[in-house]
Protein backbone atom coordinates (compact mmCIF):
# COMPACT_ATOMS: atom_id res chain seq x y z
CA UNK A 1 0.00 0.00 0.00
CA UNK A 2 1.41 3.04 -0.58
CA UNK A 3 -0.09 7.10 -1.15
CA UNK A 4 -2.02 8.71 1.74
CA UNK A 5 -3.85 5.57 2.73
CA UNK A 6 -0.73 4.53 3.72
CA UNK A 7 0.37 7.01 5.60
CA UNK A 8 -2.96 7.53 7.39
CA UNK A 9 -2.51 3.94 8.53
CA UNK A 10 1.32 4.62 9.54
CA UNK A 11 0.10 7.82 11.45
CA UNK A 12 -2.16 5.64 13.44
CA UNK A 13 -0.33 2.83 13.99
CA UNK A 14 2.82 5.24 15.35
CA UNK A 15 3.84 3.79 18.36
CA UNK A 16 2.93 6.56 20.86
CA UNK A 17 6.12 7.78 23.27
CA UNK A 18 4.31 8.57 25.62
CA UNK A 19 0.66 7.45 27.24
CA UNK A 20 -1.63 9.95 26.89
CA UNK A 21 -3.83 8.01 29.72
CA UNK A 22 -7.56 7.75 28.70
CA UNK A 23 -6.78 4.74 26.13
CA UNK A 24 -8.14 6.67 23.68
CA UNK A 25 -6.07 8.06 20.80
CA UNK A 26 -4.28 11.37 21.02
CA UNK A 27 -6.76 14.43 20.54
CA UNK A 28 -6.11 16.21 17.61
CA UNK A 29 -5.65 19.95 17.85
CA UNK A 30 -7.84 21.91 19.62
CA UNK A 31 -8.66 24.56 17.23
CA UNK A 32 -8.43 21.91 14.26
CA UNK A 33 -11.65 20.51 15.97
CA UNK A 34 -14.68 20.84 12.97
CA UNK A 35 -16.92 21.65 16.19
CA UNK A 36 -14.22 24.52 17.06
CA UNK A 37 -14.36 26.08 14.14
CA UNK A 38 -18.01 25.81 13.76
CA UNK A 39 -18.02 27.41 17.35
CA UNK A 40 -16.13 29.74 16.72
CA UNK A 41 -18.13 31.02 13.66
CA UNK A 42 -20.98 30.93 15.91
CA UNK A 43 -19.71 32.86 18.29
CA UNK A 44 -18.46 35.64 15.60
CA UNK A 45 -21.62 36.00 13.83
CA UNK A 46 -23.87 35.49 16.52
CA UNK A 47 -22.55 34.69 19.66
CA UNK A 48 -21.41 38.28 20.36
CA UNK A 49 -23.99 39.90 19.76
CA UNK A 50 -26.67 38.21 22.17
CA UNK A 51 -27.72 40.09 24.49
CA UNK A 52 -29.09 38.70 27.59
CA UNK A 53 -31.91 41.49 28.42
CA UNK A 54 -33.25 40.95 24.85
CA UNK A 55 -32.70 36.66 25.41
CA UNK A 56 -35.13 37.02 28.50
CA UNK A 57 -37.59 38.90 26.86
CA UNK A 58 -37.85 37.11 23.67
CA UNK A 59 -38.29 33.81 26.02
CA UNK A 60 -40.49 33.84 29.01
CA UNK A 61 -39.25 30.01 29.81
CA UNK A 62 -35.38 30.84 29.67
CA UNK A 63 -34.94 30.48 33.39
CA UNK A 64 -36.68 27.50 33.50
CA UNK A 65 -34.90 26.38 30.04
CA UNK A 66 -31.47 27.45 31.82
CA UNK A 67 -31.81 26.18 35.42
CA UNK A 68 -31.15 22.75 37.32
CA UNK A 69 -32.42 21.74 40.40
CA UNK A 70 -30.57 18.94 42.73
CA UNK A 71 -32.56 18.00 45.61
CA UNK A 72 -30.13 16.11 47.85
CA UNK A 73 -31.79 13.81 49.98
CA UNK A 74 -31.74 15.64 53.46
CA UNK A 75 -29.95 18.64 52.86
CA UNK A 76 -32.41 20.71 50.44
CA UNK A 77 -33.00 21.31 46.59
CA UNK A 78 -29.74 22.70 45.11
CA UNK A 79 -30.67 25.21 42.64
CA UNK A 80 -27.90 26.16 39.65
CA UNK A 81 -29.42 29.08 37.60
CA UNK A 82 -27.13 29.57 34.17
CA UNK A 83 -29.78 31.41 32.19
CA UNK A 84 -27.91 34.96 32.88
CA UNK A 85 -25.08 34.29 30.01
CA UNK A 86 -24.57 35.15 26.65
CA UNK A 87 -25.99 32.24 25.14
CA UNK A 88 -29.01 30.58 23.29
CA UNK A 89 -29.80 26.68 22.11
CA UNK A 90 -27.64 26.71 19.48
CA UNK A 91 -24.44 27.86 21.06
CA UNK A 92 -24.96 25.47 23.86
CA UNK A 93 -25.99 22.60 21.41
CA UNK A 94 -22.38 23.36 19.84
CA UNK A 95 -20.65 23.80 23.34
CA UNK A 96 -22.54 20.25 24.34
CA UNK A 97 -21.02 18.75 20.96
CA UNK A 98 -17.56 20.24 21.93
CA UNK A 99 -17.39 18.14 25.13
CA UNK A 100 -18.88 15.07 23.15
CA UNK A 101 -16.44 15.22 20.21
CA UNK A 102 -13.30 15.72 23.06
CA UNK A 103 -14.40 12.92 24.53
CA UNK A 104 -15.49 14.22 28.10
CA UNK A 105 -16.96 11.05 28.94
CA UNK A 106 -14.81 9.46 28.10
CA UNK A 107 -11.86 10.72 29.94
CA UNK A 108 -14.60 10.93 33.31
CA UNK A 109 -14.83 7.11 32.85
CA UNK A 110 -10.89 6.68 32.67
CA UNK A 111 -10.24 8.74 36.23
CA UNK A 112 -13.54 6.92 38.02
CA UNK A 113 -11.53 3.68 36.98
CA UNK A 114 -8.40 4.24 38.38
CA UNK A 115 -6.51 4.83 34.72
CA UNK A 116 -3.31 6.49 35.24
CA UNK A 117 -4.53 9.59 33.53
CA UNK A 118 -1.92 11.76 35.26
CA UNK A 119 0.47 10.50 32.67
CA UNK A 120 3.85 12.65 33.36
CA UNK A 121 4.09 11.26 36.88
CA UNK A 122 1.98 7.79 35.66
CA UNK A 123 -0.45 8.42 38.61
CA UNK A 124 -4.14 7.69 38.99
CA UNK A 125 -6.26 10.35 39.81
CA UNK A 126 -8.75 9.17 42.50
CA UNK A 127 -9.70 12.02 45.08
CA UNK A 128 -13.00 10.67 43.82
CA UNK A 129 -12.02 7.26 46.00
CA UNK A 130 -11.63 9.23 49.03
CA UNK A 131 -15.43 9.95 49.10
CA UNK A 132 -17.01 6.72 47.36
CA UNK A 133 -19.26 6.28 49.98
CA UNK A 134 -20.88 3.52 47.91
CA UNK A 135 -17.76 1.44 48.76
CA UNK A 136 -17.75 -0.09 45.07
CA UNK A 137 -14.44 -1.44 44.21
CA UNK A 138 -11.75 1.24 42.63
CA UNK A 139 -8.94 -0.90 41.22
CA UNK A 140 -5.19 0.26 40.77
CA UNK A 141 -2.91 -1.88 39.50
CA UNK A 142 -5.59 -4.36 40.12
CA UNK A 143 -5.96 -3.97 43.67
CA UNK A 144 -8.98 -2.30 45.10
CA UNK A 145 -7.92 0.71 47.05
CA UNK A 146 -11.41 0.98 49.21
CA UNK A 147 -10.03 -1.05 51.77
CA UNK A 148 -7.35 1.70 52.43
CA UNK A 149 -9.72 4.51 52.16
CA UNK A 150 -11.71 2.90 54.56
CA UNK A 151 -9.01 2.28 57.19
CA UNK A 152 -7.51 5.35 57.22
CA UNK A 153 -10.87 6.56 57.63
CA UNK A 154 -11.26 4.44 60.55
CA UNK A 155 -8.20 5.60 61.92
CA UNK A 156 -9.18 9.03 61.54
CA UNK A 157 -12.57 8.70 63.12
CA UNK A 158 -11.14 7.32 66.64
CA UNK A 159 -8.08 9.74 66.98
CA UNK A 160 -10.59 12.60 66.48
CA UNK A 161 -13.02 11.07 68.96
CA UNK A 162 -10.40 10.23 71.50
CA UNK A 163 -8.93 13.82 71.08
CA UNK A 164 -12.77 15.61 71.01
CA UNK A 165 -14.18 12.90 74.39
CA UNK A 166 -10.96 14.32 75.93
CA UNK A 167 -9.34 10.63 76.18
CA UNK A 168 -6.29 11.71 74.27
CA UNK A 169 -4.11 13.80 76.44
CA UNK A 170 -1.10 15.96 76.46
CA UNK A 171 2.28 15.00 78.20
CA UNK A 172 1.20 16.79 81.28
CA UNK A 173 -2.18 15.40 81.75
CA UNK A 174 -4.11 18.01 80.14
CA UNK A 175 -6.87 17.76 77.44
CA UNK A 176 -5.95 19.50 73.93
CA UNK A 177 -7.62 22.75 73.40
CA UNK A 178 -5.60 24.08 69.98
CA UNK A 179 -4.45 22.41 67.31
CA UNK A 180 -2.11 23.91 64.72
CA UNK A 181 -2.47 22.17 61.05
CA UNK A 182 1.74 23.18 59.83
CA UNK A 183 1.07 22.47 55.35
CA UNK A 184 0.76 24.41 52.82
CA UNK A 185 -0.84 24.54 49.38
CA UNK A 186 -3.32 22.15 49.03
CA UNK A 187 -2.01 20.67 52.26
CA UNK A 188 -3.50 24.13 53.98
CA UNK A 189 -5.83 25.56 51.62
CA UNK A 190 -8.91 23.12 51.76
CA UNK A 191 -8.15 22.17 55.46
CA UNK A 192 -8.34 26.27 56.11
CA UNK A 193 -11.10 27.45 53.90
CA UNK A 194 -13.34 24.42 54.92
CA UNK A 195 -13.19 24.95 58.49
CA UNK A 196 -13.85 28.52 58.34
CA UNK A 197 -16.75 27.34 55.81
CA UNK A 198 -17.82 24.84 58.51
CA UNK A 199 -17.28 27.05 61.60
CA UNK A 200 -20.90 26.87 63.11
CA UNK A 201 -20.44 22.96 63.16
CA UNK A 202 -17.34 23.15 65.53
CA UNK A 203 -16.68 20.76 68.14
CA UNK A 204 -14.83 23.33 70.35
CA UNK A 205 -11.26 23.13 69.58
CA UNK A 206 -9.14 26.25 68.20
CA UNK A 207 -7.67 25.66 65.09
CA UNK A 208 -4.90 27.54 63.36
CA UNK A 209 -2.84 27.26 60.23
CA UNK A 210 0.79 27.91 59.37
CA UNK A 211 1.85 27.86 56.06
CA UNK A 212 3.90 31.01 55.39
CA UNK A 213 7.77 29.96 55.59
CA UNK A 214 7.86 33.90 56.73
CA UNK A 215 8.62 33.32 60.59
CA UNK A 216 5.78 35.56 61.87
CA UNK A 217 3.43 33.06 60.64
CA UNK A 218 4.74 30.10 62.90
CA UNK A 219 5.77 33.15 65.32
CA UNK A 220 2.08 34.75 66.14
CA UNK A 221 0.71 31.48 66.37
CA UNK A 222 2.68 29.89 68.29
CA UNK A 223 1.89 32.99 70.90
CA UNK A 224 -1.33 32.15 70.58
CA UNK A 225 -1.18 28.62 72.07
CA UNK A 226 0.01 26.63 75.13
CA UNK A 227 2.95 23.63 74.97
CA UNK A 228 0.80 21.49 77.17
CA UNK A 229 -2.63 21.61 75.48
CA UNK A 230 -1.16 22.22 71.67
CA UNK A 231 -1.73 19.21 69.20
CA UNK A 232 0.47 19.66 65.94
CA UNK A 233 -0.48 18.22 62.75
CA UNK A 234 2.09 18.14 60.18
CA UNK A 235 0.42 17.60 56.82
CA UNK A 236 2.57 17.25 53.90
CA UNK A 237 2.18 14.62 51.08
CA UNK A 238 5.55 14.80 50.07
CA UNK A 239 7.01 15.67 53.64
CA UNK A 240 9.65 17.10 51.93
CA UNK A 241 8.34 20.49 51.31
CA UNK A 242 10.94 23.06 52.51
CA UNK A 243 8.36 25.56 53.98
CA UNK A 244 6.25 22.43 56.34
CA UNK A 245 9.44 20.87 57.10
CA UNK A 246 11.39 23.90 58.42
CA UNK A 247 7.96 25.28 60.43
CA UNK A 248 7.47 21.89 61.73
CA UNK A 249 11.06 21.82 62.83
CA UNK A 250 10.78 25.44 64.29
CA UNK A 251 7.49 23.79 65.95
CA UNK A 252 9.27 20.90 67.35
CA UNK A 253 11.99 22.62 69.03
CA UNK A 254 9.49 25.22 70.42
CA UNK A 255 7.74 22.52 71.93
CA UNK A 256 10.44 20.61 73.20
CA UNK A 257 11.61 23.94 74.92
CA UNK A 258 8.89 23.77 77.54
CA UNK A 259 8.28 19.65 77.30
CA UNK A 260 11.96 18.78 77.97
CA UNK A 261 10.91 15.39 76.95
CA UNK A 262 11.74 13.78 73.29
CA UNK A 263 9.06 11.33 74.31
CA UNK A 264 6.54 13.98 74.75
CA UNK A 265 6.69 14.54 70.78
CA UNK A 266 4.00 11.80 70.53
CA UNK A 267 1.48 13.03 72.44
CA UNK A 268 1.30 16.47 70.55
CA UNK A 269 2.52 15.74 67.22
CA UNK A 270 0.46 13.54 64.08
CA UNK A 271 1.67 13.52 60.61
CA UNK A 272 -0.38 13.25 57.28
CA UNK A 273 1.77 12.34 54.40
CA UNK A 274 2.17 9.68 51.52
CA UNK A 275 5.94 9.24 53.00
CA UNK A 276 6.47 7.29 56.14
CA UNK A 277 10.31 6.96 56.08
CA UNK A 278 10.55 11.00 56.41
CA UNK A 279 7.83 10.97 58.44
CA UNK A 280 9.99 8.53 60.78
CA UNK A 281 12.95 10.65 59.86
CA UNK A 282 11.37 13.74 61.21
CA UNK A 283 10.68 11.78 64.55
CA UNK A 284 6.58 11.18 64.52
CA UNK A 285 5.79 7.48 65.59
CA UNK A 286 4.12 6.06 62.45
CA UNK A 287 1.45 4.94 64.74
CA UNK A 288 0.78 8.66 64.64
CA UNK A 289 0.96 8.98 60.99
CA UNK A 290 -2.16 9.32 58.80
CA UNK A 291 -1.76 7.75 55.21
CA UNK A 292 -2.44 8.62 51.97
CA UNK A 293 -1.50 7.57 48.23
CA UNK A 294 0.23 9.17 45.12
CA UNK A 295 -2.72 9.35 43.39
CA UNK A 296 -4.36 12.00 45.61
CA UNK A 297 -2.97 15.28 44.09
CA UNK A 298 -2.23 17.61 46.88
CA UNK A 299 -5.19 20.19 46.07
CA UNK A 300 -7.62 17.67 45.90
CA UNK A 301 -6.63 16.10 49.12
CA UNK A 302 -8.71 17.79 51.93
CA UNK A 303 -10.86 14.30 51.32
CA UNK A 304 -8.10 12.50 52.66
CA UNK A 305 -5.99 12.26 55.71
CA UNK A 306 -5.15 16.01 54.98
CA UNK A 307 -8.47 16.71 56.18
CA UNK A 308 -8.00 15.30 59.65
CA UNK A 309 -7.83 18.86 60.87
CA UNK A 310 -11.55 19.09 59.86
CA UNK A 311 -12.51 16.08 61.54
CA UNK A 312 -11.11 17.49 64.86
CA UNK A 313 -12.71 20.86 64.33
CA UNK A 314 -16.15 19.67 63.16
CA UNK A 315 -16.12 16.24 64.45
CA UNK A 316 -15.75 12.81 62.26
CA UNK A 317 -19.43 12.37 61.43
CA UNK A 318 -19.29 15.79 59.82
CA UNK A 319 -16.44 15.09 58.00
CA UNK A 320 -18.01 12.22 56.88
CA UNK A 321 -21.01 14.24 55.43
CA UNK A 322 -18.68 16.42 53.78
CA UNK A 323 -17.89 13.49 51.58
CA UNK A 324 -20.98 12.47 50.93
CA UNK A 325 -21.77 15.91 49.52
CA UNK A 326 -19.26 15.44 47.10
CA UNK A 327 -20.17 11.60 46.64
CA UNK A 328 -23.44 12.91 45.30
CA UNK A 329 -22.24 15.69 43.07
CA UNK A 330 -19.71 12.64 41.20
CA UNK A 331 -22.26 10.59 41.17
CA UNK A 332 -24.28 13.61 39.26
CA UNK A 333 -21.23 14.02 37.52
CA UNK A 334 -20.96 10.42 36.16
CA UNK A 335 -24.64 9.88 35.29
CA UNK A 336 -26.39 12.70 33.94
CA UNK A 337 -26.54 13.90 30.55
CA UNK A 338 -24.12 16.30 29.60
CA UNK A 339 -26.91 18.54 28.83
CA UNK A 340 -27.70 18.43 32.57
CA UNK A 341 -24.55 17.81 33.88
CA UNK A 342 -23.85 21.15 36.10
CA UNK A 343 -19.71 20.52 36.00
CA UNK A 344 -19.93 20.24 32.53
CA UNK A 345 -22.00 22.92 31.94
CA UNK A 346 -20.04 25.30 33.86
CA UNK A 347 -17.04 23.97 32.00
CA UNK A 348 -18.48 24.80 28.70
CA UNK A 349 -19.87 28.03 29.76
CA UNK A 350 -16.29 29.10 31.22
CA UNK A 351 -14.62 27.54 26.78
CA UNK A 352 -17.54 29.94 25.57
CA UNK A 353 -15.99 33.20 27.10
CA UNK A 354 -12.51 32.29 27.45
CA UNK A 355 -11.96 30.76 24.32
CA UNK A 356 -14.21 32.67 22.23
CA UNK A 357 -15.12 35.88 23.77
CA UNK A 358 -11.52 36.81 25.09
CA UNK A 359 -12.56 36.70 28.98
CA UNK A 360 -9.35 36.21 31.08
CA UNK A 361 -10.46 35.80 34.41
CA UNK A 362 -13.22 34.41 36.55
CA UNK A 363 -15.11 35.25 39.81
CA UNK A 364 -16.23 33.37 42.38
CA UNK A 365 -18.42 35.22 44.65
CA UNK A 366 -19.55 33.80 48.06
CA UNK A 367 -22.79 35.80 49.26
CA UNK A 368 -21.79 33.85 52.47
CA UNK A 369 -19.19 34.71 54.79
CA UNK A 370 -18.04 31.67 55.90
CA UNK A 371 -16.44 31.05 52.78
CA UNK A 372 -14.42 33.86 52.79
CA UNK A 373 -11.30 31.30 51.76
CA UNK A 374 -13.67 29.80 48.70
CA UNK A 375 -12.07 31.44 45.62
CA UNK A 376 -8.48 31.33 47.75
CA UNK A 377 -8.77 27.78 47.68
CA UNK A 378 -9.59 27.49 44.15
CA UNK A 379 -7.41 29.92 43.25
CA UNK A 380 -5.03 26.81 43.46
CA UNK A 381 -7.40 24.17 42.67
CA UNK A 382 -7.95 25.67 38.81
CA UNK A 383 -4.90 27.45 37.83
CA UNK A 384 -2.75 24.55 39.44
CA UNK A 385 -4.55 22.53 37.68
CA UNK A 386 -5.03 24.11 34.45
CA UNK A 387 -2.37 26.70 34.59
CA UNK A 388 -0.81 24.79 31.31
CA UNK A 389 0.45 25.97 27.84
CA UNK A 390 1.39 22.46 26.87
CA UNK A 391 -0.88 20.00 25.69
CA UNK A 392 -1.24 15.87 26.36
CA UNK A 393 0.59 15.33 22.77
CA UNK A 394 3.57 18.06 23.98
CA UNK A 395 2.46 20.81 21.85
CA UNK A 396 2.27 24.66 22.91
CA UNK A 397 -1.52 25.60 23.03
CA UNK A 398 -2.54 28.32 20.65
CA UNK A 399 -5.32 28.71 22.57
CA UNK A 400 -5.98 30.06 26.48
CA UNK A 401 -6.16 27.39 29.18
CA UNK A 402 -7.38 27.84 32.81
CA UNK A 403 -8.76 31.44 33.66
CA UNK A 404 -7.20 33.62 36.52
CA UNK A 405 -9.15 33.39 39.50
CA UNK A 406 -10.44 35.24 41.88
CA UNK A 407 -13.36 36.77 44.47
CA UNK A 408 -14.20 37.61 47.76
CA UNK A 409 -17.56 37.31 49.83
CA UNK A 410 -20.32 39.87 48.82
CA UNK A 411 -20.76 42.43 50.65
CA UNK A 412 -17.16 43.28 50.93
CA UNK A 413 -16.36 42.80 47.19
CA UNK A 414 -19.34 45.51 46.16
CA UNK A 415 -17.72 48.19 47.82
CA UNK A 416 -14.03 47.47 46.22
CA UNK A 417 -13.73 46.16 42.58
CA UNK A 418 -17.16 45.51 41.53
CA UNK A 419 -17.41 49.09 39.94
CA UNK A 420 -15.30 47.03 37.37
CA UNK A 421 -17.28 44.25 36.97
CA UNK A 422 -20.36 46.56 36.19
CA UNK A 423 -18.63 49.26 34.10
CA UNK A 424 -15.38 48.46 33.02
CA UNK A 425 -13.32 47.46 29.78
CA UNK A 426 -12.90 43.75 30.58
CA UNK A 427 -15.80 40.66 30.45
CA UNK A 428 -15.83 38.79 33.55
CA UNK A 429 -18.06 35.65 34.11
CA UNK A 430 -18.60 35.85 37.58
CA UNK A 431 -20.47 32.62 39.94
CA UNK A 432 -22.39 34.16 42.87
CA UNK A 433 -22.85 31.51 45.21
CA UNK A 434 -25.74 32.22 48.14
CA UNK A 435 -27.26 30.26 51.01
CA UNK A 436 -31.19 30.73 51.75
CA UNK A 437 -30.91 30.19 55.49
CA UNK A 438 -28.18 31.80 57.08
CA UNK A 439 -26.68 30.47 60.75
CA UNK A 440 -26.42 33.54 61.99
CA UNK A 441 -30.41 34.99 61.52
CA UNK A 442 -29.53 37.71 64.01
CA UNK A 443 -31.52 40.97 63.77
CA UNK A 444 -34.74 38.71 63.18
CA UNK A 445 -32.54 37.57 59.39
CA UNK A 446 -32.49 41.39 58.79
CA UNK A 447 -29.05 40.92 57.89
CA UNK A 448 -29.28 37.32 55.86
CA UNK A 449 -32.55 39.83 53.92
CA UNK A 450 -30.15 42.23 52.75
CA UNK A 451 -27.11 39.87 51.92
CA UNK A 452 -29.67 37.86 50.34
CA UNK A 453 -31.16 40.85 48.46
CA UNK A 454 -27.73 42.42 47.32
CA UNK A 455 -27.16 38.95 46.14
CA UNK A 456 -30.32 39.02 43.51
CA UNK A 457 -29.88 42.90 43.10
CA UNK A 458 -26.20 42.18 41.42
CA UNK A 459 -26.81 39.97 39.29
CA UNK A 460 -29.96 41.04 37.78
CA UNK A 461 -28.04 44.50 37.44
CA UNK A 462 -24.61 43.08 36.04
CA UNK A 463 -27.34 41.32 33.42
CA UNK A 464 -30.01 43.73 32.68
CA UNK A 465 -27.97 46.78 33.42
CA UNK A 466 -29.26 50.60 33.08
CA UNK A 467 -30.24 52.08 29.64
CA UNK A 468 -29.95 55.60 28.37
CA UNK A 469 -33.40 56.49 28.22
CA UNK A 470 -33.70 54.76 32.04
CA UNK A 471 -30.73 56.86 33.55
CA UNK A 472 -32.07 59.90 31.60
CA UNK A 473 -35.55 59.86 33.37
CA UNK A 474 -33.57 59.28 36.95
CA UNK A 475 -31.81 62.66 36.76
CA UNK A 476 -34.77 64.51 35.27
CA UNK A 477 -36.17 63.44 37.96
CA UNK A 478 -33.73 64.48 40.29
CA UNK A 479 -33.92 68.27 38.36
CA UNK A 480 -31.27 68.12 35.92
CA UNK A 481 -31.67 68.83 32.11
CA UNK A 482 -30.18 70.27 29.15
CA UNK A 483 -26.51 70.19 28.81
CA UNK A 484 -25.60 69.71 32.66
CA UNK A 485 -27.79 66.20 32.28
CA UNK A 486 -25.99 65.24 28.88
CA UNK A 487 -22.48 66.25 30.77
CA UNK A 488 -23.46 63.41 33.30
CA UNK A 489 -25.29 60.95 31.65
CA UNK A 490 -23.31 58.44 30.16
CA UNK A 491 -21.49 57.89 33.46
CA UNK A 492 -25.16 56.77 34.67
CA UNK A 493 -25.33 54.65 31.86
CA UNK A 494 -24.79 50.40 32.50
CA UNK A 495 -24.65 48.36 28.96
CA UNK A 496 -25.71 45.06 31.40
CA UNK A 497 -25.02 42.13 29.63
CA UNK A 498 -22.46 40.96 32.32
CA UNK A 499 -22.71 37.19 32.54
CA UNK A 500 -23.54 34.87 35.43
CA UNK A 501 -24.02 31.99 37.53
CA UNK A 502 -26.22 31.76 40.66
CA UNK A 503 -26.05 28.50 42.59
CA UNK A 504 -28.09 28.69 45.61
CA UNK A 505 -28.25 25.78 48.20
CA UNK A 506 -30.81 25.68 51.19
CA UNK A 507 -27.99 26.23 54.08
CA UNK A 508 -24.08 25.93 53.96
CA UNK A 509 -23.53 22.65 55.33
CA UNK A 510 -20.91 19.84 55.28
CA UNK A 511 -23.36 18.35 52.70
CA UNK A 512 -23.89 21.60 50.37
CA UNK A 513 -19.96 22.17 50.85
CA UNK A 514 -18.83 18.78 50.00
CA UNK A 515 -21.09 19.31 46.66
CA UNK A 516 -20.31 23.08 45.98
CA UNK A 517 -16.16 21.93 45.92
CA UNK A 518 -16.68 18.79 44.15
CA UNK A 519 -18.79 20.74 41.34
CA UNK A 520 -15.96 23.16 40.93
CA UNK A 521 -13.50 20.30 40.92
CA UNK A 522 -15.16 18.31 38.27
CA UNK A 523 -15.71 21.43 36.07
CA UNK A 524 -11.63 21.66 36.26
CA UNK A 525 -11.30 18.30 35.20
CA UNK A 526 -14.29 18.76 32.46
CA UNK A 527 -12.01 22.10 31.14
CA UNK A 528 -8.61 20.08 31.32
CA UNK A 529 -10.04 17.30 28.83
CA UNK A 530 -11.60 19.82 26.72
CA UNK A 531 -8.24 21.55 26.81
CA UNK A 532 -6.25 18.38 26.38
CA UNK A 533 -4.00 19.63 29.54
CA UNK A 534 -2.89 17.52 32.27
CA UNK A 535 -4.53 18.60 35.01
CA UNK A 536 -2.68 16.61 37.73
CA UNK A 537 0.62 17.42 37.49
CA UNK A 538 2.13 20.77 38.61
CA UNK A 539 5.63 20.90 36.98
CA UNK A 540 5.37 25.07 36.62
CA UNK A 541 5.74 25.33 40.47
CA UNK A 542 9.44 23.38 40.10
CA UNK A 543 11.70 26.01 38.96
CA UNK A 544 11.41 28.43 41.66
CA UNK A 545 11.68 26.09 43.81
CA UNK A 546 15.11 25.05 42.54
CA UNK A 547 16.32 28.23 42.03
CA UNK A 548 15.28 29.29 45.61
CA UNK A 549 17.47 26.42 46.86
CA UNK A 550 20.24 27.72 44.83
CA UNK A 551 20.31 31.26 46.23
CA UNK A 552 19.92 30.52 49.60
CA UNK A 553 23.45 29.39 50.23
CA UNK A 554 24.58 32.44 48.50
CA UNK A 555 22.62 34.40 51.45
CA UNK A 556 25.01 33.17 53.89
CA UNK A 557 27.75 35.56 53.75
CA UNK A 558 27.84 39.34 52.62
CA UNK A 559 30.30 38.77 49.32
CA UNK A 560 28.52 39.98 46.13
CA UNK A 561 26.92 37.94 43.73
CA UNK A 562 27.59 38.19 40.04
CA UNK A 563 26.48 34.45 38.50
CA UNK A 564 22.72 35.60 37.91
CA UNK A 565 21.33 38.37 35.75
CA UNK A 566 21.89 41.85 36.53
CA UNK A 567 18.60 42.51 38.52
CA UNK A 568 18.50 39.22 40.47
CA UNK A 569 22.46 40.23 41.00
CA UNK A 570 21.34 43.93 42.01
CA UNK A 571 18.62 42.71 44.27
CA UNK A 572 20.64 39.73 46.40
CA UNK A 573 23.09 42.26 46.50
CA UNK A 574 21.36 45.16 47.85
CA UNK A 575 19.81 42.91 50.78
CA UNK A 576 23.47 41.69 51.86
CA UNK A 577 24.11 45.43 52.05
CA UNK A 578 21.35 46.52 53.87
CA UNK A 579 20.87 43.92 56.91
O1 LIG B 1 1.75 18.35 50.68
P1 LIG B 1 3.11 18.75 50.20
O2 LIG B 1 3.86 17.58 49.60
O3 LIG B 1 3.89 19.41 51.29
O4 LIG B 1 2.93 19.78 49.05
C1 LIG B 1 2.39 21.04 49.25
C2 LIG B 1 2.21 21.78 47.95
O5 LIG B 1 3.46 21.95 47.37
C3 LIG B 1 3.64 22.17 46.04
O6 LIG B 1 4.65 22.94 45.64
C4 LIG B 1 2.56 21.93 45.07
O7 LIG B 1 2.56 22.88 44.06
C5 LIG B 1 1.20 21.82 45.69
O8 LIG B 1 0.36 21.15 44.81
C6 LIG B 1 1.24 21.10 47.00
O9 LIG B 1 -0.06 21.06 47.53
Amino acid sequence: MTGPACQARAIREKPSSYDTGYGMETKADLTSEPIWQQIKTYYETTGKNLVIKDLFANDPQRFKKFSLKLSTPENGDILFDYSKNRIDDEALRLLFQLAKDRKVAEARDAMFSGQKINFTENRAVLHIALRNRSNTPILVDGKDVMPDVNAVLEHMKQFTNSVLSGQWRGYSGKQITDVVNIGIGGSDLGPLMVTEALKPYSKGLRLHFVSNIDGTHLAETLNKVDPETVLFIIASKTFTTQETITNATSAKEWFLGYAKDQAAVAKHFVALSTNEPKVKEFGIDPANMFGFWDWVGGRYSLWSAIGLSISLSIGFENFHQLLEGAHYLDKHFQTAPLEQNIPVILALLGIWYSNFGGSETHALLPYDQYLHRFAAYFQQGDMESNGKYVTRNGRVANYSTGPIVWGEPGTNGQHAFYQLIHQGTRLIPCDFIAPVQSHNPIGNSLHHKILLANFLAQTEALAMGKTTEQATAELEKQGLKGEALQKILPHKVFQGNRPTNSIVVKKITPFTLGVLIATYEQKIFTQGVIWDINSFDQWGVELGKQLAKAIEPELQDNNPVSTHDSSTNGLINFIKASR
